[in-house]
């Protein structure tokens, strides 16, 4: 699937947060947005999954294939996501229930969604996938509570959930900032290999180019809310058209080779 940004606004009152913003993500296709602290990369993926905070509003399109998402109702849009779109966000704990056993959680958005016929194949389902993540012991984490595990095991989990109904959008929004350098590597190899064995489109938020030279093919760069440059990483990081890029790229340690 497609998705399709059109003159993405998001305004709180008369204040234009993000403005015009427009990109496509075709299918597998992974694609970086960067920019610095408060230039609209949240927001844009939050009105892209509708999870605009309340007070804010979007205008223009966002479509994931035939599907228009911004303006559409909350009955559709729960019905995509954690089907056809998904999202892992920087702190794992907001996204796992406190009080209830992950495994549960990873089998429980199957069965929201219908995608395993009966509990007792979305337990097993949940067990391979916490596997699949690279869980140890996958059987006893499956019975664990969130905060008997770490971090990086916490971010599994949210992963494993994001990608349970094999997703044809994945966002991730600084998935390993909160996480040990040790672990962020293995946590990227993860949602590489889990968006390439299904083919998922990523779009993939990060303030850390390092990460997007290995992961994205394409890379938005925002600043003060409009999308200022975009190409494949390679060019952008290489030959950086605009000048904040350029300051960006100045800023950072990367060595591009
Ligand atoms: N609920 C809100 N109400 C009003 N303004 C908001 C709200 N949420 C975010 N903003 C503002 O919108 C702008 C963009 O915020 P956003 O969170 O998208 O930035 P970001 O690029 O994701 O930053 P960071 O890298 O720090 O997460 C910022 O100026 C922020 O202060």
């Amino acid at each position: 699937m497609t998705l399709r940004v059109t003159e993405l606004s998001v305004r709180s009152g008369t204040r234009v947060l993000v403005e015009d913003v427009s990109f496509t993500v075709e299918p597998g296709e992974r694609v970086g947005l960067i920019g610095e602290s408060g230039s609209g990369k949240s927001l844009t993926a939050a009105a892209i999954m509708g999870l605009l905070p309340p007070g804010l509003t979007a205008t223009g399109s966002a479509r994931l294939a035939d599907r228009e998402l911004l303006g559409a109702g909350e009955r559709t849009l729960s019905g995509l996501r954690g089907r056809s779109m998904a999202m892992v966000f920087q702190e794992p704990m907001s996204a796992l229930n406190p009080a209830m056993r992950v495994g549960r959680q990873v089998a429980e958005v199957m069965l929201l969604h219908h995608t395993r016929p009966n509990r007792r194949a979305a337990r097993l389902a949940a067990v391979d996938l916490l596997d699949r993540v690279r869980l140890p012991d996958p059987e006893r984490i499956a019975r664990a509570y969130p905060h008997q595990l770490s971090g990086g095991q916490r971010q599994r989990v949210v992963l494993a959930i994001a990608l349970a109904n094999d997703p044809a959008l994945l966002i991730c929004d600084e998935p390993t900032t909160a996480l040990d350098v040790t672990v962020q590597a293995r946590i990227l190899e993860l949602i590489l290999a889990g968006t390439r064995d299904r083919e998922s489109s990523l779009l993939f938020i990060t303030h850390d180019l390092a990460v997007v030279a290995g992961v994205c093919e394409r890379v938005l760069v925002l600043y003060q809310g409009r999308l200022v440059e975009q190409g494949s990483t390679s060019r952008v990081l290489r030959t950086p058209e605009h000048e904040y890029t350029q300051r960006l790229l100045a800023a950072s340690s990367l060595e591009v080779g």
